[in-house]
This record gives C-alpha cells, structure tokens and sequence, in this order.
C-alpha cells in the first residue's frame, strides 16, 4: 500500500467552495476522489508540507447545537488541552488533522468543526455529503440541546451519504451538578435511531479518544475488511474498552 503525507494539521475555510468534495482541498489534502462507498482510499502517493505519512484518509464532521463543545472535543483530542474560560462561538467551518495508528494502519482524519449557529446551517450543510462520518453532540446539561438531536438526525439524513456513520455523544459529562439529561436517555434515543453512543467530556477528556478512535475504527474497517473478516461493531467495541479501562461511567 502506498503510504501519503498528511497536510498542515490546522485549516480553515469560511466558503463551502473549499469543501474537499473532490479529496482535495486548497490546502493539498492527498485523498483520491471517492469511491461510490465515500470512503477515501488512496493509489498513489504525494507530497505535501507536514511530515506525517498515512494509508487512508476520512473526513470527519462534528456536528450539534452551539455551545455543546464541538471545538472543546476537537481541541481535546488533537492538543490535548481543554479551552476553558469565556465561550467563542465557531464562525463558519474550521479543520484540524490527526493521523491514528488503527490496527497497525495509519488513517488520518481530517476533522471538521462546524458552527451550531443558526445562521451557518447553510454552511454546514454543503460540507454534509463529503463527511464519512458524523459526530452529533449535545450538552447534558442543556435539555434543549438533548431535544434538538431529532431535527440533527433529519438533516443528516437529508444531506449526508445514506451510509455515512454516525456517532452520538453527551458531552459535558463531568457536569455532575448542572447534568439536566440522564445517560440513559441518551443511549435509549441512539438506541431509537439505530446509532452508536457515549458521554463524553472535553473538560476531563473522558472518552475523546475512543470517541474517534472508534470512529477511525469503523471506516478502516470498512474499506480494508477481508472478505471472511466479521464486521465492526462500533457499539460492542466502545462498550468492550469502557469496560476494559473502567473509566468512563459518571
Ligand atoms: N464543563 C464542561 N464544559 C465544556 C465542555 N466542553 C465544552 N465546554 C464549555 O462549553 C462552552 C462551549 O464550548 P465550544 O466547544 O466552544 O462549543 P461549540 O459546540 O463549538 O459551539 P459553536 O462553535 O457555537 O457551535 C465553552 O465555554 C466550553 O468551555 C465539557 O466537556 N465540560
Ligand atoms: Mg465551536
């Protein structure tokens, strides 16, 4: 397999005119355009200005109400810092990249940290149908965010590929005092909806990093899965590692 660099880790883009619908971006993202199954897998090699190499690349979108903590999660997982202090509001779309050994694979995911506001969904929305997969947020200390999640699922389902993978999480789970939306409730709505699910906290980092190693996971699986090799199953997998790690109940 040949092996790509991975572009400057840090983008942004305010047009969706740089959406890498086609793999590549302004900023040389080396993916080859997309097979029908919109997973990027790429042929040939290339050269761009940082110096990490990788097998596979996937686009990964995180998406939900303003003030969930998209940007927090996304910091939390490629700087390993939490943002704390005054909130600001993403304007637009905004990219970071990470490059995850998966299974002796190395897959890069270029993360898009989209705005909640209202007044982006437009935005928001032509970047949809390049994402392999989704992460949609809610604050489990904001009920209406909880409620919001339904008219998420709709719009992903109306701009997204049909087998984009989706992933819920509750964030803010370290807010035990201000907590308004029970992890139950939130595991029988992923259940509803047929998508995996866990609580998160950008704040403490508890499940950043399987969040999207799980994700990662996934898509490797999908496009390199031997023929005789069972499925992934993202549900079973986070599940198996919060037990295994016995961390990430709150
Ligand atoms: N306690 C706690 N606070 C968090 C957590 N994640 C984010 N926050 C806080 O929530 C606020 C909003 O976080 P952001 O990451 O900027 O939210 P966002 O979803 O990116 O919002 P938009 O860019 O407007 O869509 C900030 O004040 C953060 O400090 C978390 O896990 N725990
Ligand atoms: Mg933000």
């Amino acid at each position: 397999m040949s092996r790509k660099k991975a572009v400057k880790s840090k983008g942004s883009s305010k047009s969706p005119k740089a959406s890498p619908s086609s793999g590549r971006t302004g900023k040389g993202l080396a993916a080859a355009a997309a097979p029908s199954s919109g997973l990027v897998y790429p042929s040939r090699p290339s050269i761009s200005n940082s110096g990490e190499f990788y097998d596979i690349a996937f686009k990964v979108m995180l998406v939900g109400d303003s003030g969930v903590g998209k940007t927090c999660l996304l910091v939390r997982f490629k700087d390993g810092a939490f943002l704390a202090g005054s909130f600001i509001s993403t304007v637009g779309i905004d990219f970071r990249n990470k490059v995850m050994t998966i299974d002796a694979v190395k897959v890069k995911l270029q993360i898009w940290d989209t705005a909640g506001q209202e007044r982006f969904r437009s935005v928001t929305h032509a970047y949809y149908r390049d994402a392999h997969a989704l992460l949609l947020l809610y604050d489990v200390t904001n009920k209406a965010s909880f409620d919001n999640i339904r008219a998420w699922l709709t719009e992903i389902h109306e701009y997204a590929q049909q087998d984009v993978v989706v992933m819920l999480l509750g964030n803010k789970a370290d807010s035990t005092h201000d907590r308004l939306v029970k992890r139950e409730e939130g595991e029988k709505l992923a259940k509803e909806f047929g998508v995996p699910f866990m609580e998160t906290s950008a704040k403490s980092g508890l499940n950043v990093e399987l969040a999207f190693t799980a994700v990662a996971k996934e898509l490797k699986h999908r496009t390199m899965k031997e023929p005789d090799e069972p499925k992934f199953q993202l549900q079973e997998y986070v599940d198996k590692e919060m037990r295994t790690v016995g961390c990430c109940r709150s």
